[in-house]
C-alpha cells in the first residue's frame, strides 16, 4: 500500500467489505401519484404511507417518476466530469478558503480520516446569508457568494438550472414527509424561505486500495433532507436499522436517493432517524455523485415540533442552525467531535463526562434567545431572609409560633 497516504486509511473495524450485500435494499418509491392524482386520491394516501414507512424503517429511499427532467441531470453530470478532469492547478483557482467556504476542496476529513474524494460546493441561494462567526454572542451576518470556475464555461448554468429543479422536488418531498407525520401538508415549508441549502459535486477517483479507505467515512447528514444523484458505478452504503449491516445502494437509472437528516430527526422527536451511511471507492472506476443538502434559514432554532411532542417529552434542546452550520464549515472536518450529532441530545449534555464536548464554541450548548442568562445581576428584591435566633431563646410555644407563622 506504499502509494497511499496513511491519513486515508480507515481503522480495521471501519474498513469496507468488498463483497456487497444487496439482499434487501432501501425502498424504491414511485412518485407518479403526485403528478397524476388529486389530493384526496387513495393512491396519494398509500404514497404517504410508503414514505412514512421508509423514513421510519430505513431513513433512506429512492424515488422514480419524480418529475425532474433528465436533461438537467445529464447537463450537470457532464459539466461536472469536465471540471474534475481539469488540472489540480486549474481547479485550485476556485479553492475553498477561510473567507469563502464554497468552491473546490480535496482535503475533507470525516471522523479524522481523509476521504478519498474531491468536491465542488455551491449554495442554492446566491448569496446565502449566514452568521458572520460561530461565536454565540456575535449577531453579525455575512454573505456567502458562489465562486464559479472559468472552465468548463457551462458549469455555472448547469448548476443553477439543476438547483432550481432540486428546489421543486424538495417541496414535494417535504409535503409527503409532513403528511406522513400527521402534520398539515405545508407545515415544514416555512423553514426554507431563506434557506442555506448547498449542492456538492463529488468525484471519487480510482483507488489502488479500496479495502482500506472510504470515499466518505460513515456519517449522518446534518441538514433536513438530502437528495442524491449517483452515477451507475455505485459505492453508497447505508447502515440497515434492523441489524446494523452496511447495505449497498444499487444504482437505479434516473432515480434520486433521499435521506432524512438530523434536523428531521429532531423535528420528529426521533420518530424518523437520520441514518449512517458511507461511500466505498473502486479500484477500476472513478465515481461521481451530486448531493443536494436541504438546510433551513440560518435563524432557525431547530427543536422538536410541538405537535409531535407531548410537551413533557422533547428529546432535544433547541439549537441555532446558522451557528451550527458555520461552526462546521470553519473546519475541514464534517464532525468536529467523535460524534457531533449525538451530543445534541438533552440527556447527553446533562450527563456528559467528556470534557472535549464542553467547548465554548459548541453550538449544541447555545440556549434559545429567551433562555439566555443576563449577566448583570439583579439583586434588588431577593428570596426572603429569615432570622433563626428565636430557636435559641424559644422556651415557650408562643415564641415558636411567632417564628413558624
Ligand atoms: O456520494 C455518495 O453516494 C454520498 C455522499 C454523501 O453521503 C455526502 O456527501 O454526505
Ligand atoms: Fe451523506
Amino acid at each position: 500500500m506504499g502509494e497511499v497516504d496513511p491519513a486515508f486509511v480507515q481503522s480495521l473495524e471501519h474498513q469496507p467489505k468488498l463483497d456487497i450485500i444487496e439482499a434487501e435494499g432501501i425502498p424504491l418509491i414511485d412518485l407518479s401519484p403526485l403528478i397524476n392524482s388529486s389530493d384526496n386520491d387513495s393512491s396519494l394516501a398509500s404514497l404517504v404511507a410508503e414514505v412514512g414507512d421508509a423514513c421510519k424503517n430505513w431513513g433512506f429511499f429512492q424515488v422514480i417518476n419524480h418529475g425532474v427532467p433528465l436533461k438537467y441531470r445529464e447537463k450537470i453530470e457532464s459539466a461536472e466530469r469536465r471540471f474534475f478532469a481539469l488540472s489540480k492547478e486549474e481547479k485550485k483557482k476556485v479553492s475553498r478558503g477561510e473567507a469563502n467556504p464554497l468552491g473546490y476542496y480535496d482535503t475533507e476529513l470525516t471522523k479524522n480520516v481523509r476521504d478519498w474524494k474531491e468536491v465542488f460546493d455551491f449554495t442554492v441561494m446566491n448569496p446565502t446569508i449566514v452568521p458572520a462567526s460561530h461565536v454565540p454572542e456575535d449577531r453579525e451576518l455575512r454573505e456567502w457568494v458562489n465562486q464559479w470556475p472559468q472552465y468548463p464555461p457551462e458549469l455555472r448554468e448547469a448548476c443553477e438550472e439543476y438547483a432550481a429543479e432540486m428546489e421543486k422536488l424538495t417541496y414535494k418531498l417535504l409535503e409527503l414527509i409532513a403528511l406522513s407525520l400527521g402534520l398539515p401538508k405545508t407545515r415544514l415549508n416555512g423553514f426554507f424561505k431563506e434557506h442555506t441549502s448547498f449542492i456538492r459535486l463529488n468525484h471519487y477517483p480510482v483507488c489502488p486500495v479500496p479495502q482500506l479507505v472510504l470515499g466518505v467515512g460513515r456519517h449522518k447528514d446534518a441538514g433536513a433532507l438530502t437528495i442524491l444523484a449517483q452515477d451507475d458505478v455505485g459505492g453508497l452504503e447505508v447502515k440497515r436499522k434492523t441489524d446494523g449491516e452496511w447495505v449497498f445502494v444499487k444504482p437505479t437509472p434516473n432515480a434520486y436517493i433521499i435521506n432524512v437528516g438530523d434536523i428531521i430527526q429532531v423535528w420528529s422527536n426521533d420518530k424518523y432517524e437520520s441514518v449512517e451511511h458511507r461511500v466505498m471507492v473502486n479500484s477500476e472506476k472513478e465515481r461521481f455523485s451530486i448531493p443536494f443538502f436541504l438546510n433551513p434559514a440560518h435563524f432557525t432554532w431547530v427543536e422538536p415540533l410541538e405537535e409531535l411532542t407531548n410537551k413533557e417529552n422533547p428529546k432535544y434542546k433547541a439549537y441555532n442552525w446558522g451557528k451550527f452550520f458555520v461552526t462546521r464549515k470553519r473546519t475541514n472536518t464534517r464532525f468536529s467531535e467523535p460524534n457531533f450529532h449525538c451530543y445534541l441530545r438533552k440527556e447527553t449534555i446533562k450527563v456528559s463526562s467528556n470534557n472535549s464536548t464542553l467547548r465554548e464554541d459548541n453550538p449544541a450548548f447555545i440556549l434559545a434567545l429567551e433562555h439566555q442568562p443576563e449577566l448583570d445581576v439583579t439583586e434588588a428584591k431577593g428570596i426572603p431572609l429569615i432570622d433563626l435566633s428565636p430557636l435559641n431563646i424559644a422556651d415557650t410555644d408562643a415564641e415558636f409560633s411567632k417564628f413558624s407563622g
